[in-house]
């Protein structure tokens, strides 16, 4: 039997613009996304079954969330059927149990069921001694979604678990700047700031708000020419990148949900350096400079119903 266990981190978008729709209905997007130290746990053991024909391999899933599917349609139930058709005709006969520890809210603008997806690629990696290098992760992770390559390549800096090569690759990184559909990924220094993320007791389905935001009006969008280069020169302190800070893709969601405008009032009174809705939303996430002021407005939202948590950027 062999085992690993791979920490999923959740992400935020700092900056997110979107441009025309490509024939297979995805959107070019220009953003900027940086990995939290909030994480799942998602635990890996392969468990053989002697005697049995190679290559012949099972799936199984198990969360702690009981409305999560625990089959094909689990992105790292998809994750693991893509490693063994690639590279497990060879393998020897048994089954591989997922078991995941969710604590990243589901269907959040968080990116939770990616991570899930890129640990199980970097997990197989590892327990079947694939020897594949970051590059060839991220292609894999490509297949099973837009903001799975960024999980997988933030993943590498913070499992110590993986090998050296991989953890040293120089796509490596906690922040990125992510164009074409979200997976051609430039490393950034990134920010180092405590967080708060909340959302109010709804889902946001990603496909409807790139559907949603062909018909709006955009009036502002980030540089994110000049985020990347402000976020390399360490320029935080003064303040000046929360100038683009923008996610154009709450000119949909926050119309169409006014609960996350109103969250994103209320944290917008809480002092933060910024605050800001992640991804398709509903989650909005607050900066701030002191983690006992993150931790502060975490309690207030939590008593006014949100879910809410404190956490830190990555670096
Ligand atoms: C909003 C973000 O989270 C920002 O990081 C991502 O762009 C979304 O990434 P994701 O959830 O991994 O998205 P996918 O699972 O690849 O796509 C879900 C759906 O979103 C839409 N989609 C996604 C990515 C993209 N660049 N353009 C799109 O229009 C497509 O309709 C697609 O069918
Ligand atoms: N392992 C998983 N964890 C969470 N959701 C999953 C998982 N596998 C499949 N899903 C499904 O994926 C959908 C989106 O969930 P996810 O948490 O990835 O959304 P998200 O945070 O908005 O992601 P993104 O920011 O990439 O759009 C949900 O409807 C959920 O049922």
């Amino acid at each position: 039997m062999k085992e690993i266990t791979v920490r999923s981190f959740a992400k935020i978008n700092l900056s997110l613009d979107v441009g025309a729709c490509d024939a297979q209905g995805y959107h070019e997007v220009d953003m900027i996304m940086q990995q939290l130290a909030f994480h799942d746990d998602v635990q890996l053991r392969f468990v053989r079954f002697p005697g049995g024909k190679k290559g012949d391999i099972g799936i199984s899933v198990r969360t702690n969330r009981y409305y999560l599917p625990t089959d094909r349609r689990n992105l790292a139930w998809r994750a693991a059927e893509l490693m063994i058709d690639r590279y497990g005709s060879s393998w020897e006969s048994g089954r591989l149990e997922i078991n995941i520890l969710k604590r990243i809210p589901v269907a959040a603008g968080l990116a939770g069921g990616s991570g899930n997806g890129a640990a199980v690629i970097h997990g197989m990696n590892v327990m079947f001694g694939l020897k594949l290098t970051l590059g060839e992760i991220c292609s894999l992770c490509e297949e099973l979604g837009s903001d799975v390559p960024f999980s997988a390549v933030g993943q590498a800096r913070g499992n110590k678990v993986f090998p050296t090569a991989v953890r040293r690759d120089s796509m490596a990184a906690s922040c990125v700047r992510a164009t074409g559909r979200g997976t051609v990924l430039e490393p950034l220094r990134g920010i180092d700031r405590s967080i708060v993320i909340a959302k109010p007791a709804l889902s946001v389905s990603t496909a409807e708000v790139y559907r949603g935001i062909d018909n709006c009006d955009i009036p502002e969008r980030p540089d994110n020419r000049r985020l990347a280069r402000r976020l390399e020169e360490n320029v935080v302190g003064d303040g000046r990148v929360y100038e683009d800070f923008i996610n154009v893709l709450e000119n949909y969601t926050l119309a169409a949900y006014p609960k996350v405008a109103e969250l994103k009032e209320r944290m917008e009174r809480m002092h933060p350096e910024k605050a800001l809705m992640s991804g398709s939303g509903p989650t909005v996430f607050a900066v701030f400079r002191r983690m006992e002021d993150a931790q502060k407005s975490c309690r207030i939202l939590r008593k006014q119903g949100y879910e809410a948590y404190w956490t830190r950027t990555m670096k």
